[in-house]
C-alpha cells in the first residue's frame, strides 16, 4: 500500500497530477481494507507537505531526488500523525522504497525517519503548511482570528457530503447509517468509494459541498425560468439547481472547455435531468438572443476556500495566479450581465478566501454598473466542517 501511495503522491506532487483525479482513476487498486487509510496518508501528506518537509529537512544536506522527498515527506507525516500506525512499520517500508530509488537512499531513509520529530514553531504558514505569503495576506485582509480558522482548516479531514437527487429518490431512500442527514436534501456520506456505490451509479446521489449547495439555493432558482450557468463545469451546481426546479424550466450550462461540457451532458443523463443544455462557450466573450431569469458566474479563481479538499492547490499556488485571475473574473460578470432580465438576479460566486477575487470586484462592478443593486453578499469561511465560499446576489432594477 506505501509503494502505491508513494507513486500516487509523486504524480501529484512531481508531474502536477490533480489529486482527486488520481484516486478517482486509481484508488481501486489498492486492497478494499486499505483504502481508507491510503487516502489518509495520501491527502493528510500533501495537506501537511511543507511542516513534514520542514521536519525532515534538517537531517539532510544535500539536495535530493524528487521522489525521494516525496517519500521522506509521506513518512514524517505518518509518524507525527498518524497514532495507530507502528512506526517500524513506517520505516521498513520506506527503506525498501527508498532502495527501489536508489540503493545509496536506503542508509539516509532509515537514518533521517528515526531522528524526525515534531518542530516547535510559532509561524502559522509552517505550522499548517500555507506559503507565507497567503497567510499575510489573509492576515491583512480577514484579521488574525479568521486567517488562524481559515489556516486550521486548511490541514482538515472533512466528511464527505452528497445531495439526494430529489427528482428520483424519497426521503427514506436515505435512512441508511452510512447517511447523515445535513439539511434539505444534502446528507454526509460515510460510506467508502462513493463513485462505485449503487446509488451513485443509479443517479439516486451527487457529491456536493454544503458551500457549493448554499451558493445553489443562494441563486434561488424557481420552476420554469431560463437560468444561465455561464462557468458551469463539472456542472454541479446547475444539477443542483435542475433538482431544485423539479427538472421544470431551461437552464444553459455552458464551459469554455469542450472536455468539461461533457462532463455536465453526462452527470445531466445520471441524474435524469433534461432541462440542462450544456454548450460550449467562452463568458467573456458569449453573446445571447436569450434574457435571464438568473444568472450564476461562479466563476474560475484561486480556490483559497476549498485547500482541504483540494490540498494540491497548496503544492502549487503562486501569487502571481491572481494576476491573470482578476482580470478574467471581471471581465465574465461584465459580459454575461446585459443577459440579465430587468428585475432578475445575478449572482457571482467564489470558492477563494481572496477579496480581490470576492468583494473588490463587486464593488468595481457596482461603481460601473448603475443598473444593478447588490441584495446580499455572504462569505462562508473554511472550518473544521466545511469549506470556504463567496458569494454575492445583484438584482437588475
Ligand atoms: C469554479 S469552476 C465551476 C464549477 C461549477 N460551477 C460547478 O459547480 O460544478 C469554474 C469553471 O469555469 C470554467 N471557465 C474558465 N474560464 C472560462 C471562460 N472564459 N468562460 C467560461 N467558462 C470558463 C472552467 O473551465 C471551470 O470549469
Amino acid at each position: 500500500m506505501r509503494k502505491w501511495i508513494w507513486k500516487a503522491l509523486d504524480e501529484v506532487v512531481n508531474k502536477d497530477v490533480y489529486s482527486n483525479l488520481y484516486l478517482r482513476n486509481h484508488l481501486h487498486e489498492v486492497d478494499e481494507k486499505d483504502r481508507a487509510l491510503a487516502t489518509r496518508i495520501f491527502y493528510g501528506t500533501i495537506q501537511n507537505y511543507r511542516y513534514c518537509k520542514a521536519c525532515w529537512s534538517k537531517y539532510v544536506k544535500n539536495k535530493l531526488n524528487p521522489k525521494m522527498d516525496v517519500l521522506l515527506t509521506m513518512s514524517t507525516y505518518q509518524l507525527l500523525f498518524l497514532d495507530k500506525v507502528p512506526s517500524y512499520a513506517i520505516v521498513n517500508d520506506a527503506v525498501n522504497i527508498a532502495k527501489k530509488i536508489n540503493m545509496k537512499y536506503a542508509g539516509l531513509t532509515n537514518a533521517v525517519l528515526h531522528k524526525v520529530k515534531p518542530i516547535e514553531t510559532d509561524n502559522m504558514a509552517l505550522k499548517y503548511s500555507l506559503p507565507d505569503w497567503l497567510y499575510k495576506m489573509w492576515t491583512s485582509q480577514y484579521g488574525q482570528e479568521k486567517a488562524l480558522v481559515m489556516a486550521k482548516a486548511s490541514v482538515n479531514i472533512l466528511p464527505m457530503y452528497v445531495r439526494r437527487n430529489v427528482l428520483n429518490t424519497n426521503e427514506s431512500d436515505f435512512d441508511l447509517d452510512m447517511f447523515v442527514r445535513v439539511q434539505d436534501a444534502l446528507y454526509i456520506y460515510k460510506g467508502n468509494d462513493y463513485f462505485h456505490h449503487d446509488y451513485y451509479q443509479k443517479g439516486y446521489m451527487s457529491a456536493q459541498d454544503e458551500g457549493s449547495f448554499e451558493i445553489a439555493k443562494f441563486v434561488d432558482p424557481q420552476e420554469n425560468e431560463r437560468i444561465l450557468d455561464c462557468c458551469a463545469a463539472p456542472g454541479t451546481k446547475s444539477m443542483a439547481m435542475a433538482e431544485m426546479m423539479h427538472n421544470k424550466g431551461h437552464i444553459d450550462a455552458y464551459d469554455l472547455h469542450a472536455h468539461r461540457k461533457d462532463l455536465i451532458e453526462n452527470d445531466a443523463k445520471r441524474l435524469g435531468i433534461d432541462i440542462i443544455h450544456a454548450g460550449v462557450q467562452d463568458a467573456t466573450e458569449f453573446k445571447s438572443s436569450n434574457m435571464y431569469d438568473r444568472i450564476l458566474c461562479d466563476v474560475p479563481c484561486s480556490g483559497y476556500g476549498v485547500l482541504s479538499r483540494k490540498p494540491d492547490i497548496k503544492l502549487h499556488m503562486v501569487p502571481e495566479d491572481m494576476d491573470t485571475l482578476i482580470p478574467l473574473q471581471y471581465s465574465i460578470l461584465n459580459n454575461v450581465c446585459q443577459y440579465v432580465k430587468v428585475g432578475g438576479t445575478l449572482v457571482y460566486s467564489t470558492c477563494t478566501m481572496n477579496k480581490k477575487e470576492n468583494e473588490k470586484q463587486i464593488e468595481k462592478f457596482l461603481k460601473a454598473h448603475k443598473e444593478f443593486s447588490l441584495v446580499e453578499e455572504k462569505t462562508i469561511f473554511s472550518n473544521a466542517t466545511q469549506d470556504g465560499f463567496y458569494m454575492a446576489k445583484l438584482v437588475r432594477k
